[in-house]
């Protein structure tokens, strides 16, 4: 029997939507030049190649020549010959070199499959870390402080006892999301994943900080309603693109100024900002607001809100 998961209450959402700058198409932004904050930052350079990367032991869903199926639990598809990887799905079938058919979809394949309530609840997990599980989903341009926002909070809150994970965008994509590019429909995908492991964690009674670009803003709010309502904090980090752009610690921006990086956000690839989130961090190259003064300010929202106790 399916069982509604959550019961709690639900809490309001506070929105102060302060920032008026239009949306990023491409770049739009007039050059004055940003502050450099002079913290530390241990990103790797990411791959960005767009060669597609399917390697590894997916489940794939295998589709020969003649269309014949061979294996139902994935999300790719490949058609006519071989896949263009050295894997062998968990069925077992063997590879192959070919075609790839770029087929993203997220139509429930599963049927006759029921829900499994256990008798140890999200509320009883809360209760034991007397906080509530949510996500704190930070969303912004490259170079506009996610990570750095994450990691601050994260400690906040774990010297105040309370129990949180980080799911970085950049990270991720090193695990579970090593085979998507930065395409639309890849970065959907990448957004789908995360937001459903952070409701998982969520459910846990975790406070997990998701820290993604997330441009599109549909793929956002299909992560908001994952969750029961107020448990879904949207925190948009409202820099400027040439304040991002100055601080550049990867190389990135250049890169992509260089024509070296197709589609990166706010050069060649949109950002669709917030329109009603939860909490706005604005940051321009004359005011400087330190990482652990937005830690605090997202700290207090969570207290205001209940979530820091069960
Ligand atoms: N084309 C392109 N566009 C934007 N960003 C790029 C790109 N290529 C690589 N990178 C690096 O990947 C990090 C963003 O990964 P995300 O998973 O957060 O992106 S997204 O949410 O799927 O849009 C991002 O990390 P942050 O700088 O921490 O945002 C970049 O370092
Ligand atoms: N509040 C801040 N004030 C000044 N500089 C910051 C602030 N937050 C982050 N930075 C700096 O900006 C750069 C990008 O930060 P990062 O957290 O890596 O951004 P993102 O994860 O959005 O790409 C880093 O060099 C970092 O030290």
């Amino acid at each position: 029997m399916a069982v509604a998961l959550n019961a709690l209450p639900s809490i309001g959402n506070v929105t102060t939507d302060l920032h008026s700058s239009p949306d990023l198409g491409f770049p739009i932004f007039p050059g004055t030049i940003g502050v450099r904050f002079g913290c530390n930052s241990d990103h790797q350079i990411h791959n960005n190649n767009k060669k597609k990367q399917f390697g590894g032991r997916g489940r794939l869903k295998m589709v020969k020549a003649v269309g014949r199926r061979v294996d139902e639990t994935s999300s790719f598809s490949y058609v006519n010959g071989q896949a263009d990887c050295d894997c062998t799905n968990t069925n077992g079938f063997p590879n192959g070199n070919g075609t790839l058919q770029k087929q993203m979809s997220t139509v429930e394949k599963s049927s006759n499959i029921v829900w499994h309530e256990c008798s140890v609840n999200k509320h009883d997990r809360e209760q034991l870390l007397q906080q509530k599980g949510c996500v704190i989903w930070i969303t912004g341009l490259s170079g506009s402080g996610k990570s750095t926002l994450a990691c601050a909070l994260s400690h906040t809150l774990h010297s105040r006892g309370k129990f949180t994970y980080v799911l970085d965008g950049d990270n991720v994509r090193h695990g579970l999301n090593k085979n998507l590019s930065f395409e639309a429909e890849d970065r959907a995908e990448n957004i789908r994943r995360v937001g459903e492991v952070a409701k998982l964690f969520a459910d846990a009674g975790v406070i997990c900080i998701a820290s993604l670009i997330s441009p599109y803003r549909k793929d956002r709010d299909a992560c908001r309603a994952l969750l029961p309502k107020g448990d879904f904090i949207e925190v948009f980090m409202d820099v400027p693109l040439q304040l991002c752009e100055a601080r550049d610690p990867k190389g990135l921006y250049k890169l992509a100024r260089a024509g070296k990086i197709k589609d990166f956000t706010g050069i060649d690839d949109p950002y669709e900002q917030p329109l009603n989130c939860e909490i706005v961090l604005q940051q321009k190259s004359d005011t400087c607001t330190s990482p652990c003064e937005m830690a605090e300010t997202v700290v207090s929202y969570l207290e205001g809100h209940g979530y820091l106790q069960a």
